[in-house]
This record gives structure tokens, sequence and C-alpha cells, in this order.
């Protein structure tokens, strides 16, 4: 499913009317029709439903939901924010269309008016936003955002048209007041601000509603970006053939743990086991070999002398790894620094660099373009920012534009972790995840989604592919958990590993 901008929705919508010759009031229609559909699934038939419309082409939507729901005998009390002549084109049409079918609309045009408005909406049992959706240029303004804060303490349940009003559609910092939604039903293709912070906060539950625009007008204007579902993790993971032998499956390496965190390197260990590597080789200080070997005894060691202060820590034969990663729990000694220049140098497979892997690449990104094989860079939001020299802030709002300019500038594939992780390829392609919620908010989460993304990396034909499942099962299995539990705490980094074959079958086995 794509992901788009406002610009990308704005020309896809002016494709499929121009260039396909659907009627704007046709695609109107089916948005307003498709959302009435979801809504009478979950109105109660005595509900007073308010819908308030802006002059726009959201506010158009909502006179198609309104109109529905009159037609199919719900209560409606319908407020335009704005004078009646504001009211043009494709909306006019379906005003119109509401009033000639017995509808009445009531107008709050200036601030005198907001006491009937909140009089009205005391009646409400829910309202529908259809307020302001893609078009929105900046803050709304002062009588909008009356309108909106109006909205947000009338404590009324919200559905919203497209977007939270107010939100902009491209994301970004957002200082001014929007509309929080119960529910948003996103039209077609979701908007990046769905995916970004703050204003992913304000949509609250999400549905699409298609509404029809066809798929060369999406083709046209394609910005890149999809959402990964479970459809894509079942068409792209890779089936064992009956004749394939552990050197089939990947031989990795994995250089983690110190002294102070041997657990981090366990939980890397264990996912990369359980998530299917073929041969897997652990190295890491003497210190905490013994505790790592006591929880995988399936892997090799190859322990190194944590006091020697210098690349030659790491094993010899660097180059019979398909694929080696870095990072989980090693620590910020300077010796890290030296191996991460070795690693980047002398790696012939795939590289993956997490945690402290990644501490000082900042000091050597110009290595990472000089890479003949795959780097794999797997960052939260302060790695990033440390990375790119921004603040976490930037990240979070600014996250798809940020990974795609850092991945195609070196070269590298890119997990930037946190709600909804980003993938994105080094030609600049991105994948959005599904999956996941805030009981994988907890240390050691990220070195079991490295120990994934090796094994994965080392299986897969593509490594966007690789990629895009590690993320999506780890999420899946937390998920599966929090269900299972009815919890989204107390779910800790060694579960996810224990309960990855089961939640694996289950992926594989349903349907979509
Ligand atoms: N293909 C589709 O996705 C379809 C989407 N539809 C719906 O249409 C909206 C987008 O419609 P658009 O008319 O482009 O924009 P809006 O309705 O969101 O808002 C535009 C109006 O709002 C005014 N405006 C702009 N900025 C502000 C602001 N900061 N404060 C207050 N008002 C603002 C603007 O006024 P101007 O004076 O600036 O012109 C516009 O009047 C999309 O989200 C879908 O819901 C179609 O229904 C079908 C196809
Ligand atoms: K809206």
């Amino acid at each position: 499913m794509q992901i788009v901008s406002r610009e990308e929705m704005q020309a896809i919508d002016r494709h499929a009317i121009e260039s396909i010759g659907l009627g704007g009031h046709l695609l109107m229609e089916n948005a307003g029709r498709g959302i009435f559909e979801h809504l009478r699934s979950i109105l109660g038939q005595d509900e007073r439903i308010g819908v308030i419309i802006g002059k726009g082409n959201n506010g158009g939507d909502g006179f198609v939901i309104a109109r529905y729901l009159r037609d199919h005998g719900y209560s409606t009390d319908v407020w335009v924010i704005g004078e009646a002549a504001a009211i043009i084109g494709d909306s006019a049409y379906h005003k119109a269309a509401f009033e000639r079918s017995g509808g009445s609309v009531s107008y709050a045009t200036e601030e005198a008016a907001l006491n009937d408005f909140e009089k009205a909406m005391r009646q409400w049992d829910v309202m529908i936003d259809a307020l302001l959706g893609t078009g929105i240029k900046g803050a709304p303004r002062p009588f909008y955002l009356r309108i909106i804060q109006c909205m947000n303490k009338s404590q009324v349940p919200v559905y919203s048209v497209d977007m939270p009003s107010g939100v902009p559609a491209n994301g970004g910092s957002v200082s001014h007041d929007c509309v929080k939604a119960l529910r948003t039903y996103t039209l077609q293709c979701p908007k990046i601000a769905q995916f970004t912070f703050p204003s992913a906060s304000y949509y609250g539950e999400v549905a699409v509603v298609d509404i029809g625009l066809p798929q060369a007008s999406l083709k046209a204007h394609d910005g890149k970006r999809r959402l990964w579902l479970k459809d894509d993790f079942q068409k792209t993971y890779p089936r064992r053939s009956v004749f394939s032998h552990k050197g089939s499956h990947g031989k990795g390496l994995i250089v983690a743990g110190s002294e102070d965190m041997p657990g981090a390197a366990v939980l890397a260990t264990r996912a990369a086991l359980r998530a299917g590597i073929g041969l897997l080789s652990v190295s890491a200080p003497n210190s905490a070999k013994s505790i790592i070997a006591h929880h995988a005894v399936e892997a090799m060691y190859d322990p190194f002398d944590y006091r020697a202060q210098t690349a030659d820590a790491l094993p010899k034969q660097l180059s019979t790894y398909d694929g080696v990663a870095f990072g989980p729990g090693i620590g910020r000694a300077e010796r890290v620094e030296d191996q991460l220049i070795k690693l980047l140098n002398n790696t012939d497979g795939v590289l993956v660099l997490d945690a402290d892997g990644l501490f000082y690449l900042n000091q050597h990104l110009d290595k990472l373009s000089q890479r003949s094989s795959p780097t794999i860079l797997t960052p939260h939001p302060g790695e990033m920012a440390r990375l790119v020299g921004a603040t976490i802030k930037d990240v979070e709002n600014n996250r798809f534009e940020m990974a795609r300019t850092f991945s195609k500038t070196y070269g590298v594939y890119l997990i930037l972790k946190g709600p909804n992780t980003l993938v994105t390829a080094p030609d600049g392609q991105q994948w959005v995840n599904s999956t996941g919620n805030p009981a994988l908010a907890n240390g050691g989460t990220g070195d079991v989604l490295t120990g994934i993304v090796l094994a994965f990396a080392l299986q897969h034909k593509r490594i966007s592919a690789a990629l895009c499942n590690a993320v999506y099962l780890h999420g899946f299995i937390a998920d599966q958990l929090s269900q299972e539990l009815s919890v989204q705490s107390g779910i800790v980094a060694s579960d996810l590993t224990v309960a990855l074959p089961e939640a694996l079958g289950k992926l594989l086995s349903a349907t979509t």
C-alpha cells in the first residue's frame, strides 16, 4: 500500500480526474460512501451525529456522509464552518444533493456563532470531522482553531475524514491544536503524517477506505513509500528446499557483549538461531563467553582478549562469514572504534551495525560509501540523530526524508526503529512496518531484532525484503504475546526469542 505526501496525493487526484477522466464529484461520492459504510457498522441507530464541514473538498466528503446517514435514518446535525458562498466545485455539488434530499445546514461564520455551535455539540453522541484534509496550509486560521479546540474540549468521540483536522499531511513539527480523533478514515493512501511524530498521535485508530483511484494514477505519482503487510511477508519469506543443509542458510558471526552486558549477546545470538541461520559463531570477551554459551548452546564461540585494545580482538577470518553483526552490548571502549573500522574495510559479506556498533560511525561515514557489499544500520531515533548531527525531535518530525537522504548518500540499508519502524534501501525505496506495540519499548528488544536481521539477510533473495520481514516478525511476536497475555508490559526481550517459531508458524499459515 502506497504512502503519499500531500503533493503526491494531489497529483494522483488530478491525474484521475484529468488524464483518466473520472469526475472529482465521483471520487468524493466514493470517499463519503466508503466512510459511511464503515460508520454504519459501528454507530447506534439512536445516536445523534454532528457533521463538521470545512470549505474545501474534505468538507465535500462530509456532505456525502451526511446524505447517506440521513437517508439511513440517522439523526444528523450538519454545520458548515464558514459562509455558504465559500462552498464551491465538487463540494457545492454534494451540498446541493444533500439539501435536495431534504437535509439542512447550519453555519458558523464567526466567533459570535460559537455559543450556538457549542450548544449544538452538547446534543451529539459522535461527530464527523470533515473540516480540513490534505489541503491545509500552515496552522489552522484562528476561527478554525477555535472550532478544533471546542471539538477537543467536548469529549464527544470524533471520526475524522482522511486526516484529523489541523494535521499537516507531510508531518513535521506541529505546535498548534489539531483534532484528536478516535478513528481516522484515510482515503485510499495513508499520508506521511500517519507515521511521523507528533502528527501520528492525533490519528487514533486508522481504517483505510478505497475510493477507486486508478492504478495508473497511483503509479504515475509513486513516491516509493509502502506499508509492509502480512501479505508481503507471506509472499517473500523463503521456503526451504528439501535438499538444503546448514550451509544453505548462511554462516554468520555476531560480535557482541561485554563484561557488563553479556545479555545483549545472548539475545542477539538466540534470535539469530531461532530465525533460522545455518551456522553461527559468536565473538565476545572471555568474561562473557560462559554466560552466552550457557544460553545458546547451538552457537560456536570465538572469544577474544577483552584487554586487547585494538581491532585484533576480532576473529582473523572475517571473509569466511556470509554476514557479520556488530554491536549489541559491546560498550564504547576505544577498541570498538578500531573494530568498526576493520569491519567496514574487511567484511565481504553483509555487515549489520547496531547499538554501540554505531557509536563511532559518524566519524567514518566515508567508509560506508566505499563498501561493495550490503551494509545495514539499525539506529533508534537517538542513534540516528547522532549519525546525522540532528536532534531526536528533527528525526521524529522528518524521518522519511532524513532516512532516504542518508541511505542514498552512503549506499546503506537503514532500519530506523520506533513505532512504525521504517526500512530504507540504498536506492531510496521505503517501507513502513505495520506490526508491533509498546511491549517492545524495553531494553534488549533491539538486540533480538539484530539477530533476526542477520539471519534473515542471509536467507532471503533480496536484502530489502529480509529487513522488512525481520521487523515485521519482531513486531508480530510482540503483538501475539500481548494478545495472549492481555498486557503490553512485562514482556521481556528473551520472551520474544522463545515465542519466535510459533509466531512465524502462525504468520506463514494464516491466510491474509
Ligand atoms: N483523491 C483524494 O484523495 C480525494 C480527496 N478528497 C478530499 O479532499 C481533501 C482535500 O481537499 P482540498 O480541497 O484540497 O483541501 P481541504 O479540504 O483539506 O482544505 C482546503 C480548504 O481549506 C482552506 N485552508 C487551507 N489552509 C487552511 C488553514 N491553515 N486554516 C483554515 N483553512 C485553510 C483552503 O482555503 P484557501 O482560502 O486557502 O483556499 C481550502 O478552502 C482530502 O483530504 C479528501 O478528504 C475528495 O473528496 C475526493 C478525492
Ligand atoms: K478532517
